[in-house]
């Protein structure tokens, strides 16, 4: 699943649980993007702090796992050099899906390489508040949607109650609730 994951909060996790659970996958890899190049002029919390959140958030999971590829990777992060480090790891047998929101995918023909893209895995997109699945443009035959519980939570409300002091609890899972007050993430 990619995300820049600005913190990670429970609207990622539950999508990433009920679209391994519609498609049968045997693992989710939690991708925190290094350098989203679409939120460029966006102040954006350390990778390194970005990660260690993804990792608190899905260690308890008896499926979920985190990668470095693209916080290790110089430059603005494209999901063409994802999948191909991912193929690179999992190798030449693996059936790779992106998974990521419905909304991001409707952006798919403005990213790099939006061609090769598609032919380098499934991709899946999950159903989001204020989104209509059916209104979303989608490159015919090559996404799955999933259809999740809505979940009315962004990262950007997150950042929004961190800086005015108020609680993040159940938004976000304990231990990151307790990383950003720990590390004073996103008070301004
Ligand atoms: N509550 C949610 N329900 C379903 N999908 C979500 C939800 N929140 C985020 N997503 C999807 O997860 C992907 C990664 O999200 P991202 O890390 O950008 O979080 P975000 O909450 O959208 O962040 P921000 O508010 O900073 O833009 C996006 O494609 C997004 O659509
Ligand atoms: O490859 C691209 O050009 C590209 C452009 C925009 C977004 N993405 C990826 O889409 C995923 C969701 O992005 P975001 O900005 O909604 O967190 C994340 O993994 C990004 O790296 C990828």
């Amino acid at each position: 699943m990619g995300g820049t994951f600005d913190p990670i909060h429970h609207g990622h996790l539950l999508a990433a649980s009920e679209a391994a659970y519609a498609l049968g996958l045997d693992e989710v890899v939690f991708v925190p993007a290094g350098q989203p190049w679409q939120k460029d002029g966006r102040d954006i919390a350390d990778a390194e702090d970005r990660y260690l959140m993804t990792v608190l958030a899905t260690a308890a999971h008896p499926v979920f796992s985190v990668s470095r590829v693209d916080i290790d990777r110089a430059g603005a992060t494209y999901t063409v050099d994802t999948l191909r480090d991912l193929r690179g790891v999992y190798g030449p047998e693996a059936e790779l899906h992106f998974i990521t929101g419905a909304d991001a995918l409707g952006g798919i023909h403005t990213w790099k390489g939006a061609e090769e893209l598609l032919e380098l895995a499934r991709f899946v997109g999950v159903s989001r508040p204020g989104y209509d699945l059916g209104e979303i443009e989608l490159p015919a035959g090559k996404v799955d949607l999933v259809e999740i519980p809505m979940m009315d939570i962004s990262s950007t409300e997150c950042r929004e109650r961190a800086a005015e002091g108020r609680p993040l609890w159940y938004l976000v899972p304990d231990d990151v609730a307790r990383y950003i007050a720990l590390r004073g993430l996103y008070r301004g």
